[in-house]
């Protein structure tokens, strides 16, 4: 039975303590940016182009060397063990089973080998910048020992931003749950629950390294020979100078509305950030990704996949492996049904003359 996206919404709200759901569905500051991206989605227009052989359609694509049955990616979020007690590794069997990629949280609940152990498709993994430097790179060695296939540097969180909902419920990990690809001395700070403060936040302000500078991107570059992709790009100013720092990749986001308030959001950002890049590294459009629609709509703009967050921890909190599968399942057959709907029955087939509004105020080239 196919099940809609706001049904395993709701059983995972059920399901979950009020602070884990408060954690997972909520943003910085005023929480202006848990709307703004799913309204510029909105706003966007398909144009379907008929009398086109939509016989056969294929969702399938290539990202940075992987085959995917669909443009679409997990994106990486902390701690999946609040949702479900195999937590990543269940997610990486559900990612697989749907042929989609799973971007690894440096704050990932299971170790890198028990989660490449359980895929069958494609992992990248995340990475904060971190003061210990040390860290980084052990982790980036487990990585490359267990095929990981790419780095996901994430750039828009020197540190994590107020959360009004965390700070509130003094939100911290529960005991049992931990980051345990990180060193207890490294984590320590994010377990001990203060009312009116977030746990997590204190940590990343302890721990990320929130002076790092493009030129830092060197280090990381010579420590490994993964591609590197950045995320949280939203101009195409730094869209050009991550070119020219030799970035394999760029993932436009507003970090699910958990960072900067009151920004642009990253679907308005897509064209500039794709314009800037001209075609020389994939870019990719995370956050208010509910809908296949949506997948076609950011295709059109010039991405080359997009990233999916929350709606895979619903799934995985509804039924582990198979809640995943069944959520990234959904996406990909209604991407497939609009494929067939838009004329366009391969992913190449999308492009700005596939949508009517510009969102990010230029008329589409
Ligand atoms: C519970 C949760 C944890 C997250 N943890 C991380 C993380 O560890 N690293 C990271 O780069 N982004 C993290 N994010 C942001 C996601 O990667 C992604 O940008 C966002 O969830 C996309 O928006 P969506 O949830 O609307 O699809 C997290 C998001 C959520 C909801
Ligand atoms: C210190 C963990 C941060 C997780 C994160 O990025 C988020 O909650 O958005």
């Amino acid at each position: 039975m196919v099940m809609a996206l706001h049904t395993y919404e709701a059983a995972a709200e059920e399901r979950l303590p009020g602070p884990v759901w408060d954690f997972f569905a909520g943003g910085s500051g005023t929480e202006s940016m848990l709307t703004a991206g799913r309204e510029a989605l909105d706003r966007v227009q398909l144009r379907p182009r008929c009398m086109v052989d939509v016989s056969r359609c294929d969702p399938g694509t290539d990202l940075l060397g992987a085959r995917l049955a669909a443009p679409l990616a997990v994106a990486p979020m902390a701690y999946h063990q609040l949702a479900h007690p195999e937590g990543e590794v269940a997610s990486a069997r559900g990612a697989g089973e749907a042929g989609a990629l799973l971007t690894v949280s440096m704050f990932a609940s299971r170790a890198l080998e028990d989660i490449a152990a359980a895929a069958s498709g494609p992992l990248w993994l995340q990475l904060y910048w971190l003061r210990r430097r040390e860290v980084m790179r052990d982790l980036i060695r487990r990585a490359e020992a267990a095929g990981f296939r790419a780095l996901v540097l994430t750039v828009d969180a020197p540190r994590v931003a107020y959360r009004p909902r965390d700070a509130a419920n003094g939100f911290a990990v529960p005991p049992g749950v931990r980051a345990v690809n990180l060193s207890t001395e490294v984590m320590a700070a994010s377990h001990g629950s203060r009312s009116g403060e977030s746990a997590l936040a204190r940590h990343s302000r302890e721990q990320f390294d929130a002076s790092i500078t493009w030129e830092d991107l060197a280090w990381l570059r010579e420590v490994t020979s993964l591609p590197v992709v950045l995320k949280g790009v939203l101009t195409g100013e730094d869209a050009e100078l991550a070119v020219k720092h030799g970035v394999s990749g760029l993932i436009v986001s507003n970090h699910g509305g958990r960072q900067l308030d009151f920004a642009r959001s990253a679907p308005e950002c897509l064209t500039e950030v794709v314009d800037a890049v001209g075609g020389s590294c994939p870019v990719i459009l995370d956050g208010a990704i509910r809908h296949g629609a949506d997948l076609a709509k950011a295709l059109c703009m010039g991405a080359d996949a997009v990233m999916l967050g929350r709606p895979a921890l619903w799934g995985l909190a509804h039924s582990g492996d198979a809640g995943v599968a069944g959520v990234l399942r959904l996406l990909i057959d209604q991407f497939e049904e609009v494929m067939a709907l838009m004329g366009a029955p391969t992913v190449a087939d999308f492009g700005r003359s596939g949508i009517a509004y510009p969102v990010c105020g230029r008329l589409p080239s």
